[in-house]
Formats: structure tokens, sequence, C-alpha cells
């Protein structure tokens, strides 16, 4: 068997693992990381950028519908499917592979296994790390135990972000970020889709956010169940797949799409099989053991994963050069109440930090301040008819913002200053000398201080 030796070994080179290992080489350390399919990882081939090619064209096209004098044709879901291939490389890793090259990151291609303390061996490689293993495997998707359902060869979210063809007739299981955005891609792409939701929609965001979400996938044409429990699946020899729920009712389609959640991806690393890598607030497993993105659980998104990746890689290059690891620079974690998230539906939803249930729930003394995004001027500029919900969550005791949810068309870009608000843990006094711009959507935050009377 062939022996190595770094200083740290990485398994898995989605965005987390390429970010930990990055830092750990320009920490000074050498490197390898270990991808079993395509280096880039699930977000750049079947998750993050194909899903929002898939979006982006309608997201488009409707923005140009909601003002006068452009001139707008119909969707061409060809061209979509064919920028998309664009955005996913063509599900070919050449330039990811040039860049770990340019950073100075040994590949090795294989699954990797952990099978001693610091070993991890890659088919006939046997690595060895001399300061750290980190685990950034990510998840895949979870397919509920459905009678029936593996059966007809569902779709998960990878089939949907790498589809080849427009299904006439689409089922979606789940009522999550997964299957809310695939509805939007879908029925502007021109799928008859029909989304079963067993609770709500968007459930763990601000009320609203689903229910502006529900309403509009409605108006598109989508039909939407709520309380929909999905009790067995077949698929007919002539290739249409029927759903029956619990209440007896059948639905049918072409294909169906799966979006229950995701399940890690830790059995193949050679750890506990659908077990969440538990980490302290460093990233650290064990001594030896660090895990970074979507396999650790915390916030399955790919900017936290590469949060965590950028901490995780300064933190074992301290360690390994017996540096202090101090709280004040690596505590206080973004991954507890400073979480971002954009959904792209339409109409978007984006939020950060906590809802009005999480805060009351966390104890917090709070109080809520709800704003008509339509009402402000730059939102009425925007688009004609915009529609649109902000939420502001305050911490009374701190007189700070603890969260933020806005409801709306093109509401993405605007959530990053609410992020530095609740990040920055600014006083609400300071903010009224943060004056947003006229006429821009960004007066909501004025709008929302003038509800809040100091
Ligand atoms: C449909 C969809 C859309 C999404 N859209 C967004 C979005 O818009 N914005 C956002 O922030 N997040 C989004 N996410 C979440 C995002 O994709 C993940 O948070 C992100 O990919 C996690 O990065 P990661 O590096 O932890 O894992 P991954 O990207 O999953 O990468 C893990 C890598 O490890 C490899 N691997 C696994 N096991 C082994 C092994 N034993 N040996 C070697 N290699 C191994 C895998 O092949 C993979 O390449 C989306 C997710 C889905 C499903
Ligand atoms: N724009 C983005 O940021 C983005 C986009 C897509 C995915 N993601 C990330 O990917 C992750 C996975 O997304 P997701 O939509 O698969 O998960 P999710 O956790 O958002 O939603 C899962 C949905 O499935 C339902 N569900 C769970 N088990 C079920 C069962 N047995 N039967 C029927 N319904 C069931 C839940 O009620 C929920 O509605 C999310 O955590 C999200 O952060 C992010």
């Amino acid at each position: 068997m062939n022996a190595q030796t770094y200083d740290v070994i990485v398994i898995g080179a989605g965005p987390a693992g390429e970010n930990v290992a990055d830092r750990a080489v320009k920490g000074g350390l050498t490197a390898a990381i270990v991808e079993r399919e395509l280096v880039g990882g699930e977000c750049s081939y079947w998750a993050c950028m194909p899903t929002k090619a898939l979006l982006r064209s309608a997201a488009a096209r409707r923005a140009a519908l909601s003002v006068p004098g452009v001139p707008v044709g119909d969707l061409d879901p060809a061209a979509v499917l064919r920028r998309r291939d664009e955005f996913a490389a063509h599900w070919k890793d050449d330039s990811q592979v040039g860049w770990l090259d340019s950073a100075g990151i040994a590949l090795h291609r294989g699954a990797g296994r952990i099978v001693a303390d610091r070993v991890v061996e890659v088919g006939d490689v046997r690595l060895t790390a001399r300061h750290a293993v980190v685990v950034a495997t990510g998840t895949s998707a979870f397919v509920p135990d459905i009678p029936g359902l593996r059966d007809i060869a569902p779709w998960t979210s990878r089939e949907a972000a790498a589809a080849s063809s427009v299904p006439g007739r689409l089922a979606i299981i789940g009522g999550g970020v997964v299957a809310t955005e695939m509805a939007t891609a879908f029925a502007a792409l021109g799928s008859a889709v029909t989304l079963l939701a067993r609770s709500g929609v968007l459930g763990s965001f601000e009320p609203f956010a689903g229910e502006r979400v529900t309403e509009a996938l409605r108006e598109a044409g989508v039909t939407v169940h709520l309380g929909a429990a999905v009790t067995g699946a077949r698929r007919d020899p002539g290739g249409e797949v029927r759903l029956t729920l619990a209440d007896g009712t059948e639905v049918a389609a072409d294909e169906v799409l799966v979006a229950t959640g995701r399940t890690p991806n830790t059995e193949g690393a050679g750890l506990p099989a659908g077990q969440w890598l538990t980490v302290d607030d460093t990233m650290r497993v064990n001594d030896w053991l660090y895990a970074v993105g979507d396999v650790n659980g915390r916030a399955l998104l790919t900017h936290q994963g590469k949060y965590q990746a950028r901490l995780a890689g300064d933190v074992i290059v301290a360690r390994a050069l017996g540096k202090p690891v101090e709280d004040a620079r690596w505590g206080r974690h973004a991954d507890s109440g400073v979480v971002p998230q954009v959904v792209f539906t339409d109409p978007e939803v984006a939020s950060v930090g906590l809802t009005a249930a999480a805060a009351t729930e966390a104890g917090l003394r709070t109080r809520v301040v709800d704003y008509d995004l339509g009402a402000v001027a730059g939102a009425s500029l925007h688009a004609d008819g915009y529609r649109g919900h902000a939420r502001m969550v305050v911490d009374e005791d701190r007189s700070v913002i603890v969260g933020f949810t806005l409801a709306g068309p093109d509401v993405a870009e605007l959530l990053h200053a609410a992020t530095i608000a609740i990040a920055g843990e600014v006083p609400l006094h300071r903010l009224w000398h943060a004056v947003p711009a006229y006429p821009t959507v960004s007066e909501v935050w004025l709008r929302l201080l003038e509800n809040y009377p100091l």
C-alpha cells in the first residue's frame, strides 16, 4: 500500500472541504483532499448553482413583466436548461481541479475512509495526518420509508437540478426549501406541479413567508396540498406514477421529486451511518478529528459551511503552531443566531437570525415590528403592484435586532444589512444614523425604526 503523510487530510471536496484545505495551506501546512465524485461538491453540480440557474430566467422575466414598456416573450425551457448546464460546468470538474492545483492542495480521487486515528485510506493509498483529519462529506437526500417510493425511482434534488427535460406533471413531496424552489422553477418551465406538504410550507421561517409563497405558487398554477401525507407510490407499466395520500386521494404524475430533507454522508467515511457529527465551536470532534459543512448538521448552507471551514482551517493552523485558540476570535459563533438564508422562490424569502417564535422560545423579551414592503416608495418603483412584507424582531432588553425576514420580489440583496446589524449587535439608537438612500427598497429600515419608538 502506498503511504503518504500530510499535515491535514480533508475528506470531501465540496465548498467546505475546499475552503478548509485552502486555509490550512495558506497558514503554512500541507494538505490533501479526498473526493469520490466531483471536486466542487453538491453545491456546484446538483444544488445551489444549477438550481438557481433554473430559477433565474423566470425571475428575470417576471421582473420585466412587472413594469410597462418592456416587450416580454415566453420562457424558452431549452435555453434555460442550456444555461443551467453551463453553471454546472457540464458536470466536469477540470476548473475546480485546476484551482486545487494552484492552491497547492493535493487531490486523491476515490472514497476516503477513516481506518484508524489520523489515518484515511483511499483505494490502495494510506494517508496519515500529522495534525488533523477533517470530514467535509456533506449530505445526501433523505428518502422516507413510504411503501413503493424507492421502487418508482423518484427524483431527488440531484435529478431535479440536472434534469435534461421538463416533465409534463411533477409531484413534489415536501414543503421545505428544495420543494418550494423546485416547484417555482418547474412550474415556470411548463410542468403541471403538485406540491404535497405534510405540514406547512417553509415551516422554519416566519409564518408570513410560507403563506406568501404558497399563495404565489397557487397563482402560478401549482396545486398545493397542505397536510398531505403520502402513504404509497407505484408506477404503472406505461410509466405514470400514482401517489396515494392518507385520505385516500391519488395524485398522478410523470415524475416525483422527494424533497424531505438530508442525511449526513458519514458511513462511506468510516463513521456511524446517518449520524450528524457533533462539534465544538472550533469544529472539533476530538483532538485530531474535525467536521465542517453540512455533515455537522449545524446549518445546511454553503456560506455557513465555508465560514466554518475558514474558522476550522485557522484553528488547525493555530493549534499546529502551538498558538492559543482565543475565544474572542473563534467564540460567539455565527452558526447560532446569525444564519442568513435566501429562498429563491417567487416571491423571494430572505431571513437572518431568529423568528419571532424562536426568539420567544429562547426566553428573550421581544418586540416584533412588521411593515408592508409594498408601501415603500422604492418598492412601488421597482415593480407595479409590488407585494411584500418585512419583519424585525427586537430583543427589548439589549435593544438590538435578533431576527429579520423579508418576503417579496428581489429582496435577496437586501438581506446583508440585517446580517450586519445582527452580527454587529448594532444598538437601535445607532441604526437611526444608518440612513437608507431614497428611493430604494432599503427605506423599509427607516419605516421599521419609525414603528419602533425608542
Ligand atoms: C437542491 C439544493 C439547493 C441548494 N441551494 C443552496 C443555496 O442556494 N444556497 C446555499 O447556501 N445552500 C444551498 N444548498 C445547500 C448546499 O448545497 C450545501 O449546504 C453545501 O453543498 C454543503 O457543502 P459541503 O462542502 O458541506 O458538502 P457537499 O457540497 O455535499 O460536498 C461534499 C463532498 O464530499 C464528497 N464525499 C462524500 N463522502 C466522501 C468520501 N467518503 N470520500 C470522498 N469524498 C466524499 C462528495 O462527493 C461531495 O463532493 C442547497 C442544497 C440542495 C440540495
Ligand atoms: N436557497 C437555499 O438556501 C437552499 C435551497 C435548497 C436547499 N437548501 C438547504 O438544503 C437543505 C435541504 O432542503 P430540503 O428542502 O430537502 O429540507 P427542509 O428541511 O427544508 O424541508 C424538508 C421538508 O420535508 C418535509 N418532510 C420531512 N420528512 C417527511 C416525510 N417523511 N414525509 C413528508 N414530508 C416530510 C418537512 O416537513 C419539510 O417540509 C435545507 O436545510 C436547506 O438549508 C438551501
